[in-house]
């Protein structure tokens, strides 16, 4: 189901929480909100559902305005962080329980619950655990079962907030991967919060960046990293030198740098001193200090670069950013 916000604001007393939000989802899209703590992420999702109503504004499923319209008309499936599953039902009688609870003349007989549960466990690769009980499974089943009984009722559209942030940075990514490959066979229309860029970066369809309650930016992960609009949404995509030389201002990212280690500087490269090196994934990261400025700034290195093997601390280097926009 497609969805589209329009002219929406949320007041929480004297607090303008959402500023004029529009915002529109294709139907089957995977829409990241990424923004900082506070910045209205949550407020928005809550509004779509049905959980808060918006001070004015509209919002539409496939044309229709819902926006005074019942939670339980609106056919959402809602999933966050520490999704509570019942601790005395096994896993299959979790994913089943949506169903049986359904008012008899439109519930499903008792085989065919159990069929659907089955179903919906192989859907989330946990067919194996359906007689555990959910002490017995680590965060990230939860989450996948937290899913499947959501899914169980036939949502239409599938709200996410920061499902996965209990979760550690390992689990997490493999998260993200399955995710994005459920996505994809679900083909469900689906908005995911989350404050972490990377997450939103490797998941999301198309990213929407919000900040104080309005939306700096909306674009594909590709879009909004190459053309961000604005400083906020530049810096808040990932590190960021701010460097100034002379009269010269430059923005880059640290993988954004070349480095030359020669005698004598090459024209156009800055000398810089070299003040910590450290392991970084693939990465080398170099703490450097230009000799011109009174601030540090980080470069990001692939490790496998022969002119870096033998870097030191305290070496004068010589750099140059790249693909920087000059100031
Ligand atoms: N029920 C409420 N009453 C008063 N203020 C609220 C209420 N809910 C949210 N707010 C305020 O609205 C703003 C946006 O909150 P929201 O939870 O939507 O942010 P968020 O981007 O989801 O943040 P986080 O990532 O920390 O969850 C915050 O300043 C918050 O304090």
């Amino acid at each position: 189901m497609g969805i589209q916000i329009s002219h929406l604001n949320k007041w929480f007393n004297h607090y303008h929480a959402l500023n004029d939000i529009n915002l529109t989802i294709e139907k089957g899209e995977l829409v990241a909100l990424l923004g900082p703590s506070g910045c209205g992420k949550t407020s928005l999702l809550r509004i779509i559902a049905g959980l808060e109503l918006p001070t004015s504004g509209h919002i539409f499923f496939e044309n229709q305005d819902i926006s005074k319209e019942d939670i339980r008309n609106r056919h959402i499936g809602y999933v966050f962080q520490n999704f509570a599953l019942f601790p005395h039902m096994k896993v299959i009688d979790n994913i089943a329980f949506g169903l049986r609870i359904k008012p008899k003349k439109v519930r499903l007989s008792p085989k065919e619950i159990t069929k659907k549960a089955q179903f919906l466990l192989e859907m989330v690769q946990l067919e194996h655990v359906a007689n555990h009980y959910p002490h017995e499974l680590s965060g990230g089943q939860c989450q996948r079962i937290a899913l499947a009984r959501t899914l169980a009722i036939n949502p239409k559209i599938l709200l996410l907030d920061e499902p996965f942030s209990a979760l550690d940075t390992k689990v997490r990514r493999e998260l993200r991967r399955w995710l994005t490959q459920f996505h994809q066979d679900i083909y469900l229309t689906t908005i995911f919060v989350t404050h972490d860029q990377e997450e939103a970066m490797e998941i999301a369809d198309r990213v929407v960046i919000m900040n104080r309650g309005v939306i700096e930016q909306i674009g594909s992960p590709i879009e909004i990293l190459n053309n961000p609009t604005n400083d906020f949404v530049y810096n808040f995509l990932g590190d960021s030198n701010n460097l100034r030389i002379g009269e010269k201002s430059f923005n880059f990212r640290p993988y954004e740098i070349d480095i030359q280690i020669n005698d004598i500087s090459p024209i156009g490269y800055y000398p810089a001193e070299v003040i910590d090196i450290r392991p970084l994934g693939a990465l080398l990261k170099l703490v450097l200090k230009p000799q011109q400025c009174t601030s540090y700034i980080e470069a990001q290195i692939p490790k496998t670069i022969p002119k870096i093997q033998n870097l030191k601390k305290g070496q004068i280097i010589y750099f140059k950013p790249i693909l920087d926009f000059e100031i």
